[in-house]
């Protein structure tokens, strides 16, 4: 039996999580209350620091991101006290949460930024891997190494990147929808992108540019993660430039992508064996040999919905998050989104009084502004948690704030198959239903630019490519002026809008 928890009284702010979120939150709390101590409990002894934050523009942001030993932390923020130890459960009637190394912590104000894990398609599987963090990126690279053929499941951020990086390996690569990157973009940007997948070798891999990963404290983290059964935190921009993604073989890519289907089966080889099932092979065309053959055995063989049986090394689920909100939910009665996060107010505050939370683990249940949406990213996990301590403080000084500015807008900017890619307010016309148009401009090899408009108003782009157009498109997004009249122009590479406009 646990002791009882203390009466709220000394409680401190806490925070739980030492990802972007749970980092951010305590770094602006320890700013803004410079004489108390803030407490962040994280359940990985490496925390994720934003490093060379630039604002792009009104909305845009980029940053880089460093894993660091948590004393870097304490060492900038004498007043923020790291505990690495797991949370298991929380009292919020008594305000205090029991971490796994024994202890209690009184809170006066809590933050839950615990993030995500994967949701896999077949859990507990040892031939189907997901990844998240530093350890669950080192497995796959090392698995890879061993493998001709592997199988990647999901359509979003993780499948796109990693079929382009990985090389001397089969790919078969299994789709719901028709066109690829379907949590990105449409047909038209899919079949943009899919030619760099089909008729260009990769570009040579640059060195680790943006994430870098200290090695100090790795020991100790991976005893933490034995006690805690904890994830660490998210991997984030460039995760795969330190990696080596090579497979057996020496070629680059050989993908073959299955749309329209799911995964109905998965066999171990000896259950395989004994259902007298026949697989197929590699697909190959004209000019490509396969590398393996009919003969092969593979340790897993996947059925899918459309009847097709592929053997390979492993599967990859890159089939998105659930958020970790196991240990918080027992005995308290949180308002939970449809997506499993913690639903959240205007001011990032949950169902239950004096907790809040921020980044994977949260659902934005306010009523957003029409050109914002949450999506589990990075630069929306710092932004909450910035947010999340601001309104924390004003809170208990007895204030409100404003909404923060960021979320007037999405915006994302990030890299596919080596283009930049940028995401602007509803850039899949999300929720516009058939009332708006798209305006487009594509130079193969180049550039793919969409505009969203709804009744003559910009409401959302996909600019991929140098385009140069972020900024005005962002202006002309956010003033909502009445495009109407320019018609096609807008999109004219003869007509430097950024004057139009300015
Ligand atoms: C492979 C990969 C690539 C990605 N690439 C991009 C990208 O290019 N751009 C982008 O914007 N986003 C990207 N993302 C998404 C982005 O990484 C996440 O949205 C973001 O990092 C979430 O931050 P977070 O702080 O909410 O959660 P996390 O980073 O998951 O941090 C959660 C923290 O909570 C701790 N924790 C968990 N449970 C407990 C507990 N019970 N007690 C105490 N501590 C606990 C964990 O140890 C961790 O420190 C990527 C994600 C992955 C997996
Ligand atoms: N560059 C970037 O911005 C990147 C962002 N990320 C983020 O990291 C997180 C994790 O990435 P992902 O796992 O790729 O999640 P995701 O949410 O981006 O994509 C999940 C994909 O899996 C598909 N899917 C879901 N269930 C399925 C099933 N049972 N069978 C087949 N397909 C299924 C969905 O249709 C979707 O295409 C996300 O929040 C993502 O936004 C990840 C990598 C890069």
């Amino acid at each position: 039996m646990e002791a009882p928890c203390s009466p709220p009284t000394a409680g401190k702010f806490v925070v739980v999580g030492g990802g972007i979120a749970g980092v951010t939150c305590a770094e602006q709390l320890a700013i803004n209350f410079p004489s108390e101590d803030i407490l962040l409990i994280t359940a990985s002894p490496v925390i994720k620091a934003v490093t060379n934050f630039k604002q792009v523009s009104k909305v845009l942001e980029e940053f880089d991101v460093e894993e660091q030993p948590s004393t870097m932390l304490e060492n900038r923020f004498p007043n923020i006290k790291v505990i690495e130890s797991g949370v298991k459960q929380l009292k919020s009637k008594e305000h205090c949460v029991l971490t796994e190394d024994g202890n209690q912590h009184i809170y006066k104000k809590l933050c839950l930024c615990a993030g995500a894990k994967p949701k896999l398609i077949c859990e507990g599987n040892p031939y189907v891997l997901g990844i998240r963090d530093t350890d669950s990126a080192q497995e796959f690279q090392k698995q890879l190494t061993k493998a001709k053929r592997i199988m990647i499941i999901g359509n979003g951020g993780i499948a796109l990147e990693l079929v382009y990086e990985i090389e001397g390996c089969e790919v078969i690569w299994v789709i719901k929808d028709k066109a690829i990157g379907n949590t990105f973009f449409d047909a038209g940007a899919a079949e943009f992108l899919t030619s760099k997948l089909i008729d260009e070798k990769p570009e040579a891999k640059i060195a680790q540019k943006r994430t870098r990963y200290t090695t100090e404290g790795r020991k100790k983290e991976t005893q933490a993660r034995a006690n805690a059964g904890n994830v660490g935190s998210a991997l984030g921009p460039d995760w795969h430039e330190g990696l080596d993604l090579k497979g057996t073989k020496e070629f680059s890519h050989k993908i073959h992508i299955e749309t329209m289907c799911e995964v109905k089966k998965i066999y171990l080889q000896e259950e395989f064996r004994i259902s007298e099932k026949k697989s197929l092979t590699f697909p190959r065309d004209h000019h490509d040999q396969s590398v393996t053959t009919d003969k092969e055995i593979w340790p897993v063989y996947v059925e899918l919905t459309n009847e097709k049986i592929y053997g390979c090394d492993f599967i990859v689920s890159a089939t998105g998050v659930t958020p970790n909100t196991e240990p918080f939910l027992c005995g308290n009665n949180f308002d939970v989104g449809e997506d499993g996060g913690l639903k959240v107010d205007d001011h990032m505050h949950t169902s239950l009084p004096d907790i809040y939370a921020a980044g994977d683990i949260c659902t934005a249940a306010w009523h957003p502004s029409p050109v914002w949406q949450q999506m589990r990213l990075w630069t929306q996990a710092r932004q909450m948690g910035w947010y999340a301590a601001k309104c924390m403080a004003a809170a208990s000084v007895g204030e409100s704030i404003d909404m923060d500015f960021s979320f007037e807008l999405f915006a994302h900017v990030t890299k596919f198959f080596n283009y930049k890619v940028v995401l602007l307010g509803k850039y899949n016309a999300q929720g516009l239903g058939s009332n708006h148009e798209l305006l487009l401009r594509c130079t193969k090899g180049q550039e793919y630019i969409k505009a969203v408009l709804q009744n003559g108003r910009m409401m959302g782009a996909v600019l991929i490519g140098e385009t140069d157009l972020e900024e005005t498109f962002e202006n002309l997004i956010l003033n909502q002026m009445n495009l109407s009249a320019y018609g096609e122009d807008l999109l004219d590479p003869n007509i430097d809008i950024e004057d139009y406009f300015d």
